[in-house]
This record gives C-alpha cells, structure tokens and sequence, in this order.
C-alpha cells in the first residue's frame, strides 16, 4: 500500500507550514522531497515518522511500518565503534562479519573498531547511513544524507545506495536535484504545492 497524505495542515503558532497538502509516495520506489530552505521538508518526514504532530489531514499507509532513518545530524554513540553502533540496531541475527563486510565496501573497514569520535565527519555520516540501511526496515527516510561528504566519497556512496535501495520505500530530502536523479527519484518539489 502506497503512502498518502491527505490534505495535511501543520501549523507552528500563527505560521502555516502545509496547507491542505496531499501526496502520494508510491513503496518500492525513491522519493526525493526537494525545495527552498524553509519550506518543510524535515518537518514533512518529521511528520511521516510519528515525531511531529499535525493539525489536520489523514496519512495512510504507515500502519506497522519500521522506519530507519539518517537524521541531519548522525546521532550516533560516540564512544562506540561502528561496528558497535550499528549491530545495536541490526539484532543478533546479523554477524559482526556482515556489518564489516558493509563498512568494508565504503572504505571504513580500517575505523571499523575505533570509537566513532575519532572518526573525521565524512566517515561518520557513512556509519550512519550504514546502520539506516541495515536497521531491516520497511521505509528509509533521509534528510540530506550525503551532505558535506566530497565528491569521490559521494559518487562511492551513491553507488553503494543505488545497490542497497533497490525496490525499498525511500523518501529522501535533498536540495541536489543530480544527487535525486542519480537514485532515480520521483522528485516532489515542496514550492509547487504552495
Ligand atoms: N519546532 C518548531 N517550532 C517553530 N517553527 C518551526 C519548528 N520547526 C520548524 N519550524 C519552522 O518551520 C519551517 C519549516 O522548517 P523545516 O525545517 O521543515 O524546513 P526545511 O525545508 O527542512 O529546511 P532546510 O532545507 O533548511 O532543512 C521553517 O520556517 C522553520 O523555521
């Protein structure tokens, strides 16, 4: 069952953030939500992800779905390695080999072991992409993932992603229109609803 929004309405005080918005995110496929600063992006995937509440409207089709999810931030367990971080939330039926078999094919296999604190920011950002795509989830949701990353390691990760996010639900916000076509997105510009 495909996800719908339904004439959504989120307020901040005075400020309509949506008005009587609706969108169809088909499963099994990229979406990339894109548009100006400011426009409700994270609050949209806020939403969708039960962290933010709305005023009106109805979203169907999140009934008993896991959500994994890499944040703006990498929220990650700093004094814990990657490969700690991320078998925290893949479960016991998952190898520490598997794990590091992942890391390995995005150049982290060398950090695998140190506490992510040490780790330079790019590297970071792939531990948590990693732990979101093996958290065995319904929906991925990524809010500008691959921001600051340089371009080699970006093109590297988009590879890596393409291969993963094959036929999954992805909703992905990003202001890097290549970025969204190189992952075959369905691209919802936010500006035309308004
Ligand atoms: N908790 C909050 N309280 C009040 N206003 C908020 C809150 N969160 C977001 N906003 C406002 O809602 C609007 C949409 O914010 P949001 O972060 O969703 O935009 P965005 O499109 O994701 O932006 P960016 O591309 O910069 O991440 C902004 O004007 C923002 O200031």
């Amino acid at each position: 069952m495909n996800i719908n929004i339904n004439n959504l309405t989120k307020k901040y005080g005075k400020k309509k953030i949506f008005k009587n918005f609706s969108l169809e995110i088909e499963v099994g496929k990229v979406t990339a939500l894109m548009g100006k600063s400011g426009f409700g992006k994270t609050t949209l995937i806020r939403i969708l992800m039960g962290l933010e509440k709305y005023d009106e409207g109805k979203i169907t089709g999140l009934e008993n779905q896991k959500i994994s999810t890499v944040f703006q931030e990498d929220r990650l367990c700093e004094n814990l390695s990657a490969i700690t971080n991320i078998s925290i939330v893949c479960g016991k039926e998952t190898s520490i080999r598997e794990i590091s078999a992942e890391l390995e094919k995005i150049g982290l296999k060398e950090s695998q072991n140190k506490p992510v604190k040490t780790l330079s920011g790019g590297m970071k950002r792939r531990v948590a992409i990693i732990r979101c795509i093996m958290a065995k989830s319904d929906i991925i949701i990524f809010d500008e993932p691959l921001k600051g990353l340089d371009e080699t390691t970006k093109k590297n990760v988009i590879r890596y992603l393409k291969e993963k996010i094959r036929g999954k639900t992805v909703i992905i916000v990003t202001h890097d229109i290549e970025e969204a076509r190189q992952l075959d997105s369905t691209i919802v510009n936010l500006e035309k609803f308004n």
